[in-house]
């Protein structure tokens, strides 16, 4: 079957007007046949066929026209030239505040929107529980939204965006608000609209969020497409220019403070008891629950057995699990998963994982269990699943499981000041060797 193409773009290109001065944009209005402004192409000449069901990343420096691109493929901008055709319904997450009316209620909202986006008012009340679920934003559903703070405007904003089942969902950056658990929560709903088939353009500054979420990513520099390929080249190719970039600015940097000779790295600074901003938060949201068993503490303790929730990256730590077992049970296991903030799973395993038996608890048995473990992830925040099962085999997998708490703890790993520079997930504490080989020896 032929593909179907979503967006086609052919030769688009956009000028803005631009003055030098604010008096001049003053001056033109006065005198409407004068032009003090000067034009700035900030999209030139690009061509692209976006095929139904695709997730594309639009990646590239500030000001190098991501929004200006998503704004005339969900026709909230005109093209200055090129055409640009859109096969299916939009529904575009851009600007904080674009498309809510600040007096009207976040229910009024809810309903204005949807009904933009093409839905009855039947369809609206269907979906209207879901919606407001997934916002979660509580009584505040009925104040107007100009009463709401920046983080509550981009639940309610998502919750609507991606719960009106969009054939083409818009988003510009909105991923980076919010706390971990709603931006988890706009993941997995993220990731299930791509296996709908939902197509997908995706504007973010976090490279791990578009390599997670899309196939093929689109390069922009200076307003013209620089690649437009396989989401991992592009990436590739971002960050090593973003790497020259930076080289540069440093370089530059470096010779401005040439005779600034004090350049050493400071020691570490950072304390166990500082920046504390994260909490345990208990059994906040029970993927699985059988009744049988219940997570009865859950906490992060330090080796001095100092309940913490931030840790330096690379430093020891204790996950401390205590499992209520309301019935007997023969062989039963307990076990975490430790999750990043967008979802993506970065380990697990339990107690039979490891080759420890518990062994049979009658009922009533509190167990507790203690991981200790290296931390040497990159500084960010992370969340903590707790699990318990019976009877384990294989890789987690068990004959019955008991519960499963998402999110039960939340951490938070601070950059180890004493360890080497490095990026990504985890601190890999590679050695290195040098050699160098002169001329002589090489002409051997
Ligand atoms: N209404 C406007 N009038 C004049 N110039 C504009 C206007 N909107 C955008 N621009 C300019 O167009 C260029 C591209 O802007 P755009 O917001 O699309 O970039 P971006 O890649 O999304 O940047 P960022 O990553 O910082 O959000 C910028 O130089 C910006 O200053």
């Amino acid at each position: 079957m032929e593909e179907q193409i979503a967006i086609t773009l052919n030769n688009v290109s956009k000028c803005f007007k631009r003055y030098a001065k604010p008096a001049d944009r003053l001056k033109e209005i006065l005198l409407p046949n004068k032009d003090y402004s000067e034009r700035f192409w900030a999209l030139q000449d690009i061509s692209l066929e976006i095929h139904k069901g695709q997730t594309i990343g639009i990646i590239g420096r500030n000001g190098s026209g991501k929004s200006t691109l998503l704004q005339i493929i969900a026709g909230t901008l005109t093209a200055t030239t090129g055409n640009v055709n859109v096969n299916g319904r939009v529904s575009a997450l851009l600007e904080l505040g674009s498309g809510f009316n600040p007096d009207f209620t976040g229910r009024q909202n809810v309903f204005f929107n949807a009904r933009l986006l093409g839905l009855s008012q039947q369809e609206i009340e269907n979906k209207f529980d879901e919606i407001v679920g997934f916002a979660d934003i509580g009584d505040f559903i009925d104040q107007p939204v100009k009463t709401y703070s920046s983080g509550m405007f981009v639940r309610l904003a998502f919750a609507v965006a991606v719960n009106v089942e969009p054939e083409i969902l818009i988003i510009d950056e909105a991923l980076a608000v919010g706390d971990i658990y709603f931006q988890q929560k706009c993941f997995d709903k993220l990731a299930y609209l791509r296996e709908k088939q939902t197509t997908l353009l995706f504007v973010s500054h976090d490279m791990n969020a578009v390599h997670r979420l899309c196939d093929r990513a689109i390069l922009l520099d200076s307003g013209r497409v620089s690649l437009w390929s396989e989401a991992r080249q592009v990436i590739d190719l971002y960050e090593v220019n973003l790497i020259k970039h930076i080289t540069q600015l440093s370089k530059i940097e470096s010779m401005e403070q040439s005779d600034n000779s004090n350049s050493g790295f400071t020691s570490n600074a950072v304390s166990q008891d500082q920046d504390i901003d994260a909490e345990i938060v208990g059994s906040k949201s029970k993927s699985f629950d059988s009744g049988k068993a219940k997570v009865v503490f859950a906490k992060l303790l330090n080796i001095s057995d100092q309940q913490v929730r931030v840790i330096i990256s690379e430093q020891l730590i204790k996950l401390q699990i205590g499992i209520l077992f309301l019935q007997s049970f023969d062989d039963p296991l307990i076990g975490f998963q430790m999750r990043d903030r967008t979802g993506l799973m970065i380990f697990q395993t339990n107690t039979f994982m490891m080759n420890k038996v518990i062994g049979s608890v009658s009922k009533n048995t509190l167990v507790e269990v203690i991981f200790e473990f290296k931390l040497p992830l990159f500084e960010g925040e992370y969340t903590i699943t707790v699990g318990a099962a019976n009877k384990g085999k294989g890789q987690w997998s068990f004959e019955e499981g008991l519960l499963q708490v998402y999110d039960s703890c939340l951490l938070k790993v601070s950059k180890n000041q004493e360890s080497i520079i490095w990026f990504g997930l985890v601190n890999l504490s590679p050695s290195v060797r040098i050699q160098k080989y002169d001329n002589e020896l090489l002409k051997r």
